[in-house]
């Protein structure tokens, strides 16, 4: 799914308008009634609602939307902010619309007008959406910090008010921090920031059936992928293969006190449908490997506690396997790096290089020109950070991600919630799945086992990326649901795993 941004949000209002063609004013009424459809699932009719008003188009909305709920018998407060003197067009329809059926429409233009609220009440915000062109001030302000103050539920309208849609927003931004924002027909930009977190709450999509065609000829580089997606990139199972279709996978994981991550790499490899899987470790993970994960073939290093590439067996060679993935635990002793600027250059393929692994290409970064092209690299915040350089806001992580991808030919995945994974073209797709149970030590390692069988089955990098972290999302998804976030554990993640 496409994320546009503002001003071609903007196109594809005037775009559906004209081409379906519907006045703006019933596009409105649609967006209202999908808003009402959520939110009678959501909260019961006896709930004392009251809706926030700016004198825009999301104000709008906010006008309709309490019409279509007293038309259900919700107990409906309006409240408009009067900052300006001036109303959108739709607004002031709607506004009389509205005074056809109630009385009880309040205007807040001094901090005396602002309502109390009560716990028990929902407030529906629609003071400003993706109109909004500078920080909130005045009057609005004030509301919004009296709303996000107050101990009542908050549901934002299309986005938060005071939110930039595309944007960063400044340190001192009052916006509204709510408890759901219910967003119309794309999901935004500003939804898939780390730091946005507190002014999203949880988002849901209401389709309100925009303009298809204008979606699907709008450039863009930002993508959400959904689960029709992520099932479109799975490959179909040849009757007829037999092991040596799915790859042969070689694995570098592992040091003294962290052979459980070539276990779970290991693993997860195995349960995302590589053909064969070589797994090197220090000679002291040996026996743990080969008695954890019987299914692997084991190489044991020649040094006892840490990886340094040198093994008693000499074939197959490294650039004989079909995909290596290398980082998990391997720690970044001088004789690892050694390994890696030795491996580096012989290698053609893409491969899959995660934590230490990225440390290492950090403190050598003369080494990123070595990786082979569209080789998967799958960084959190911080080993990105060492990676690349700091940033100033989530805007510039982007450009930065965007760049070093562009720059190295790699495809990054750059972890956490919604996972933003950027392609060698500069496109960046973000992950719908996942959950903060994720957060436990491990879940990485099983990642790039995952990412890992995929390269290594033919999948193109992108689409490995795309479709893996998507997997990987999923399964912590099914686990949370089954044991709850709290208690989940990385092997679990594997356990859950599911390809169909
Ligand atoms: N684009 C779409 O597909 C649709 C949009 N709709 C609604 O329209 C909204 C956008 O409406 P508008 O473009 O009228 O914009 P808004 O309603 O977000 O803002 C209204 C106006 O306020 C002014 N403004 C900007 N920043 C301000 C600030 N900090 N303080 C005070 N005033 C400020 C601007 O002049 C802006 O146009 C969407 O968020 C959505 O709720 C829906 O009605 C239907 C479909
Ligand atoms: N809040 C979250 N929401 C979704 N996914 C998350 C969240 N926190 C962590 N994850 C996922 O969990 C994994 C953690 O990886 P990483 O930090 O490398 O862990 P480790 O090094 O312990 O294996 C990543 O895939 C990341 O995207
Ligand atoms: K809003």
């Amino acid at each position: 799914m496409k994320i546009l941004n503002v001003d071609q949000i903007r196109a594809l209002d005037q775009s559906t308008i004209l081409h379906e063609p519907i006045a703006p004013i019933n596009l409105m009424e649609r967006a209202a009634l999908a808003f009402v459809d959520w939110f009678i699932d959501h909260f019961p009719v006896t709930t004392p609602t009251k809706v926030f008003c700016g004198l825009g188009n999301n104000g709008g909305d906010g006008l309709s939307i309490a019409r279509l709920l007293l038309e259900r018998d919700y107990p409906v407060e309006v409240q408009v902010v009067r900052y300006a003197p001036r109303e959108s067009d739709d607004f002031m329809h709607n506004h009389r619309r509205l005074k056809l059926v109630t009385e009880n429409i309040k205007y807040i233009e001094f901090s005396r007008d602002i309502p109390a609220l009560r716990h028990n009440e929902v407030v529906i915000d629609a003071i400003l959406g993706t109109g909004l062109s500078r920080p909130t001030e005045g009057i609005v302000k004030e509301t919004i910090a009296a709303i996000n103050r107050a101990p009542a539920s908050v549901v934002s309208v299309d986005i938060a008010s005071g939110l930039y849609t595309d944007q960063p927003n400044g340190p001192n931004d009052v916006i509204i921090e709510p408890d759901y924002t219910v967003t119309f027909q794309l999901p935004k930009l500003a939804f898939m920031l780390p730091k946005n977190g507190r002014y999203v709450g949880n988002w849901q999509i209401v389709d309100i059936r925009l303009h298809k065609r204008y979606i699907d000829l709008a450039p863009t580089a930002y993508y959400f992928t959904q689960p029709s997606e992520a099932k479109l990139l799975l490959h179909k199972r040849d009757r007829y293969a037999n092991k040596g279709t799915f790859g042969h996978a070689l694995l570098y994981a592992g040091s003294f006190g962290k052979i459980g991550a070539a276990v779970l790499s290991a693993r997860a490899c195995l349960r995302s449908g590589v053909g064969l899987l070589t797994v090197q470790v220090p000679r002291c993970g040996y026996l743990v490997l080969q008695t954890a994960v019987p299914e692997a073939m084991c190489l044991a290093d020649d040094h006892q506690t840490l990886l340094t590439g040198a093994t008693e067996i000499s074939s197959p060679a490294p650039t004989d396997f079909t995909t290596i993935g290398i980082g998990p635990g391997i720690g970044k002793a001088p004789e690892t790096l050694a390994m890696l600027k030795k491996l580096l250059p012989t290698l053609k393929k893409p491969i899959v290089v995660d934590a230490d692994a990225l440390n290492l290409l950090s403190e050598n970064r003369e080494l990123l020109d070595q990786l082979p092209p569209n080789s998967i690299l799958t960084p959190h915040p911080k080993e990105f950070e060492r990676l690349t350089q700091k940033w100033d806001n989530d805007y510039q992580k982007l450009d930065i991600l965007r760049e070093f991808a562009k720059k190295y030919t790699i495809v990054v995945v750059l972890k956490g919630a919604y996972s933003a994974i950027a392609t060698p073209d500069g496109d960046i797709h973000f992950n719908s799945t996942g959950n903060p149970g994720l957060s436990t030590g491990g879940t990485g390692d099983v990642l790039t086992g995952i990412l890992t069988a995929l390269v290594a089955q033919g999948y193109d990098s992108v689409e490995a990326a795309v479709l893996g972290v998507f997997a990987h999302g999923l399964a912590g998804d099914r686990v949370a649901e089954q044991r709850g976030p709290i208690g989940m554990v990385a092997s679990d993640v594997i356990d859950a795993l599911r390809w169909d």
